[in-house]
C-alpha cells in the first residue's frame, strides 16, 4: 500500500531529513513539499543532496496545499505548526498529522505558557495528540501502545529523546531518586535549524564549546520532566521529578551526547541498574544498551534511527552515570517521526528506517 505524503518546512533541516528518509520508505509517496520564504522555487536549490525530489516545486505552507494527503509532516517553527494544524482540522480531518515541532507535546498549559510565552495552540485539544516516543517506558507497558491508529502525533525532539530513553527505565524500576537528576548534553548546531543565527556562525562554533539555556530555563526541561513523571505514573507537571538540564553547543554538524547523573536509591544492587536498562530495551530495534564498558559515540548514530546507551556505577558518589548518543535529525526528529507514523498506520515499525550509521 502507498500513502500520499506532504512535507511542510521542506527547505529546513527537519523537513529535509523527513524527505531523505521518506525516499527510502517503500510505502510513503511524497507528493507535495512546502516552504515559507522559499515557496515557488525548486527543492533541489535548497536540499541538493535529495536528488530524488530535486525537481519538485515548493508550494506555500497553506492548509489548502497540505490537505488531502494521507500523512502530513509539519516541520515548522514553534507556533507555525499549531496554526496550520488548527486549519487542517477543518480541511483535512482524515489525514495523519505529524508535528515535528513542540506545539502539541506538553500537556500542561502552565508549563507551556512559562517556557513558550503563550497559550496552548487552539489545535491542542486534551488527549488528541499522541506523544510519539514509542520506547518510552510507562508503569504498564510502553508509549508505543498509545500510537496505533493515532491521527495526530506530537513527536519529541532531540534533547528530550536522548535524556528520556537513558533514564526512564531506571526510574520505572525505582533504582534512582526522581528528585536528583543532572543532565549535561553536547549538541551539534543543526539542532537549532538552518536559519541564520550569529551564535551558530562557523567562526563562533569551530574550535569552541559553550553552554546555553543554563539554570532551568531551557524549554525542553518541562518536557523531559513530563516524560519522566509519566514513566513513574506521576502527574506530568507536579510529579516528583527534578532535573538540572544543561545543553552545550559543540562543533559537530549533527549529534547529541547526553550524560545523566542520578542518585542511586538506598538498597539498590548496582547489577539491577544495568538490568533495568537491558530488560527495558531487549526487544527494541532502535534503542540499544552497548556491551559493558563500550561508551557511545555520536558518530555511530549518524543517519541511523539509533539511540546507543551505556552506564556505570560510581560507588563512592552513590550515583549512576548514563550516557546516550543519537543523531538529532534521525532518532531526535525525522526518524522518530517515521517510526511513530509506521505504528500509527499499522505497518511494521522498522519500515524505511536503519540502525546502520555512517562512519568514519
Ligand atoms: N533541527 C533539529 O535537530 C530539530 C528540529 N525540530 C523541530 O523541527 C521544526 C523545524 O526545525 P528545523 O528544520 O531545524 O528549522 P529550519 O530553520 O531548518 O527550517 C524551518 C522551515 O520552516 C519554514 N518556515 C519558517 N518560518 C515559517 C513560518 N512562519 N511558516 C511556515 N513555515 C515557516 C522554512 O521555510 P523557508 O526556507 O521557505 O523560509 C523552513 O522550511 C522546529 O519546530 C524544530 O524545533 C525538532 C527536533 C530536532
Ligand atoms: C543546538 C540547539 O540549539 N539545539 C536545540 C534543539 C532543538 C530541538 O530539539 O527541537 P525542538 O525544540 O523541536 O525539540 C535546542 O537545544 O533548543
Amino acid at each position: 500500500m502507498s500513502f500520499s505524503v506532504a512535507v511542510s518546512g521542506a527547505t529546513g533541516y527537519a523537513g529535509g531529513e523527513a524527505l531523505r528518509l521518506a525516499a527510502g520508505h517503500p510505502e510513503l509517496d511524497v507528493r507535495t513539499v512546502t516552504a515559507n520564504s522559499n515557496a515557488g522555487s525548486l527543492l533541489g536549490e535548497h536540499q541538493p543532496h535529495l536528488r530524488r525530489y530535486a525537481n519538485m516545486q515548493l508550494q506555500g505552507t497553506t492548509a489548502g496545499n497540505l490537505a488531502g494527503h494521507d500523512v502530513i509532516f509539519l516541520a515548522l517553527p514553534h507556533g507555525a505548526s499549531g496554526a496550520i494544524a488548527a486549519e487542517l482540522e477543518a480541511t483535512s480531518p482524515g489525514s495523519l498529522i505529524v508535528d515535528l515541532g513542540a506545539d502539541h507535546r506538553l500537556v500542561d498549559a502552565a508549563s507551556w505558557a512559562k517556557f513558550y510565552g503563550q497559550g496552548l495552540p487552539k489545535s491542542h485539544h486534551p488527549g488528541s495528540w499522541a506523544y510519539g516516543l514509542p520506547e518510552l517506558v510507562l508503569p504498564a507497558g510502553k508509549q508505543r501502545e498509545t500510537l496505533a491508529g493515532a491521527t495526530r502525533l506530537a513527536v519529541p525532539g532531540c534533547n528530550v529523546t536522548a535524556v528520556t530513553v537513558a533514564v526512564a527505565p531506571l526510574l520505572a524500576a525505582g533504582a534512582i531518586d526522581p528528585a536528583d537528576l543532572v543532565a549535561v548534553l553536547a549538541n551539534g548546531p543543526s539542532g537549532a535549524g538552518k536559519s541564520a543565527k550569529t551564535h551558530l556562525l562557523a567562526s563562533e562554533i569551530l574550535g569552541s564549546a559553550s553552554p546555553y539555556g543554563v539554570g532551568g530555563v531551557h524549554r525542553h526541561q518541562p518536557e523531559i520532566e513530563q516524560n519522566l513523571n509519566w514513566s513513574i505514573g506521576a502527574d506530568p507537571a507536579s510529579g516528583p521529578i527534578r532535573l538540572s538540564f544543561t545543553p552545550t553547543l559543540v562543533p559537530m554538524a549533527r549529534g547529541i551526547l547526553a550524560t545523566i547523573s542520578a542518585k542511586i536509591t538506598a538498597g539498590t544492587d548496582p547489577v539491577a541498574l544495568r538490568a533495568a536498562l537491558t530488560d527495558a530495551y531487549a526487544d527494541e530495534a532502535f534503542v540499544s544498551v552497548l556491551p559493558d564498558g563500550q561508551w557511545p559515540s555520536t558518530a555511530w548514530t549518524l543517519g541511523a534511527n539509533s539511540a546507543l546507551i551505556q552506564l556505570a556505577v560510581d560507588e563512592r558518589a552513590g550515583r549512576v552515570v548514563v550516557t546516550s548518543a543519537i543523531d538529532n535529525l534521525v532518532k531526535g526528529t525525522a526518524g522518530q517521526a517515521i517510526q511513530a507514523v509506521n505504528i500509527a498506520l499499522g505497518i511494521p515499525e522498522t519500515t524505511g528506517l536503519s540502525t546502520q550509521g555512517v562512519a568514519p
